[in-house]
């Protein structure tokens, strides 16, 4: 699996501990930035990774910010994508089981390391049900 990964500067310490995480289960990684923690934009960030997974460059995307929320709204911009912004490990379940997100955000400044990558590991472990879960998917895609 190839994950893209972008962050802003309230998001970047996370996403460099988020990277360390991934190369260690063996994941690829597309890192689009930034690359420090010098005051930069989320959404172009967000849209970045955004248009990665959806030219098909990665199959998966994390994003963070100082809450996951800028980021978010940026990504959910693109068509095809669903990008879900996750504070616990039940929702990161959730967000695969029900919305098959194809984006995991993060907050940087309101979740801490070891809580987000949890998040992560919940995100990537979980399956997508299917069933009615992809008739609504389908709705959000069409839109
Ligand atoms: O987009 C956000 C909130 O929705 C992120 O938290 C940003 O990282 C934040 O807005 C950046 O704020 P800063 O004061 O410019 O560091």
């Amino acid at each position: 699996m190839k994950i893209a990964i972008a962050s802003d500067h309230g998001g970047y310490s996370l996403k460099e501990a988020i990277k360390k995480y991934l190369q260690f289960r063996n994941i690829e990684i597309i890192d689009l930035g930034t690359d420090s923690e010098k005051s930069v934009d989320y959404p172009v960030f967000g849209r970045a990774c955004a248009e990665a997974v959806a030219k098909g460059e990665a199959e998966r995307g994390i994003v963070c910010c100082g809450t996951g929320i800028g980021i978010s709204i940026a990504a959910n911009k693109v068509k095809g994508i669903r990008c879900a912004l996750c504070t616990d490990v039940h929702m990161a379940e959730m967000a695969k089981k029900h919305n098959n997100a194809n984006i995991l955000a993060l907050g940087g400044r309101t979740t801490e390391e070891k809580k987000a990558l949890d998040i992560i590991a919940a995100w990537l472990d979980t399956e997508f049900e299917g069933g009615r879960h992809q008739r609504r998917v389908n709705m959000l895609d069409e839109m």
